[in-house]
């Protein structure tokens, strides 16, 4: 990108700050949460659940929102740790049908929205990438990765487009276990999001994304600190996630092909699947050398 296009642009949503040019391919719509992108996506509320009818704070005991999955969160708005382990338990905030105090409520922590500050900024070979501008402990809530909400067939259709335009992508495909379910759910920030869909991916991030419910049967996805982390500090998550999170990367096309005699036996020829994967420049010691690849998408 043109080093003059960037810079004069400072733009500031919730508590976060976007420097530099986000015009020619990089504009987007910014929302601060999940919006439905596909005609078939309806913002259904949850089945079956009436909200709390706690009066001020929720406890286990009473509050029928932290009885529905378990109780996520600490006294101190930070999420448990358990809950950033692969196959959790799902998180369910109070919400607008519960009779709770919003202030007083301890089940309510990403609907509050973003409270650090967050900075977008040019990497040196990964593009556009965050970075706060305060400490941030562990544990702590620190921004959705927000954007169009779309169904199975809509996401093939865009991850195809970004394919052949060579653009970067933003497609996330959210994988979540519960009673022997599958569910599958995919979000586009790239012409609508937040500022969450600048998060780069890293061999070893410093946050972990949760899929959170509030009000409704889409999850946000939230993203919390998984180890302390320092103003100046580049944000950064798995793309590849826990098993539950995954992140398809646009240049990894897959193709079968013969392969070369090392591999072949004097019975038969074997045939394996290569991906060619694009290369991660996360920098981290732990490196893998490629970006995720989610076969199952494309
Ligand atoms: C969700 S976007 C992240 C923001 C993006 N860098 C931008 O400029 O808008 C994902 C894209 O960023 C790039 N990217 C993210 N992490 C990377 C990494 N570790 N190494 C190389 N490229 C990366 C890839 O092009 C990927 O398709």
């Amino acid at each position: 990108m043109d080093e003059k296009n960037i810079a004069e642009i400072v733009l500031s949503y919730e508590h976060t700050q976007i420097t530099g040019s986000i015009n020619c391919d990089k504009s987007f719509k910014y929302s601060k949460t999940n919006i439905p992108g596909s005609d078939d996506i309806v913002d259904a509320f949850l089945e079956q659940y009436e909200g709390c009818t706690c009066e001020e704070s929720c406890s286990l005991d009473s509050c029928v929102c932290l009885q529905y999955f378990g109780a996520a969160y600490t006294e101190d708005q930070t999420i448990k740790s358990s809950v950033l382990k692969e196959s959790s338990q799902p998180v369910l905030e109070c919400g607008m049908m519960c009779t709770c105090c919003r202030q007083l409520c301890n089940n309510r922590i990403v609907q509050k929205g973003i409270k650090k500050k967050l900075e977008v900024f040019k990497t040196e070979s990964k593009g556009y990438g965050l970075r706060t501008l305060e400490n941030i402990a562990v544990l702590h809530f620190v921004c959705e990765y927000a954007g169009e909400v779309i169904n199975e067939e809509e996401a093939k259709h865009r991850m195809a487009a970004t394919e052949s335009a060579n653009e970067d992508n933003y497609l996330i495909v959210v994988r979540e276990y519960w009673k022997e379910q599958v569910l599958l759910t995919y979000v586009d920030p790239q012409k609508v999001g937040n500022i969450g869909r600048f998060i780069n991916h890293s061999c070893d991030p410093n946050l972990v994304m949760v899929p959170v419910r509030i009000n409704h049967s889409v999850p946000r996805l939230a993203m919390f600190a998984s180890k302390d982390i320092i103003a100046g500090e580049e944000l950064t998550f798995n793309y590849s996630g826990a098993s539950r999170v995954s992140l398809p990367s646009k240049s990894c096309i897959e193709s079968t092909k013969v392969l070369p005699h090392l591999f072949e036996t004097t019975d038969s020829k074997v045939d394996i699947r290569q991906v060619k994967c694009k290369p991660c420049y996360c920098g981290s010691n732990l490196c893998k050398g490629f970006m995720p690849y989610d076969k199952d998408l494309i």
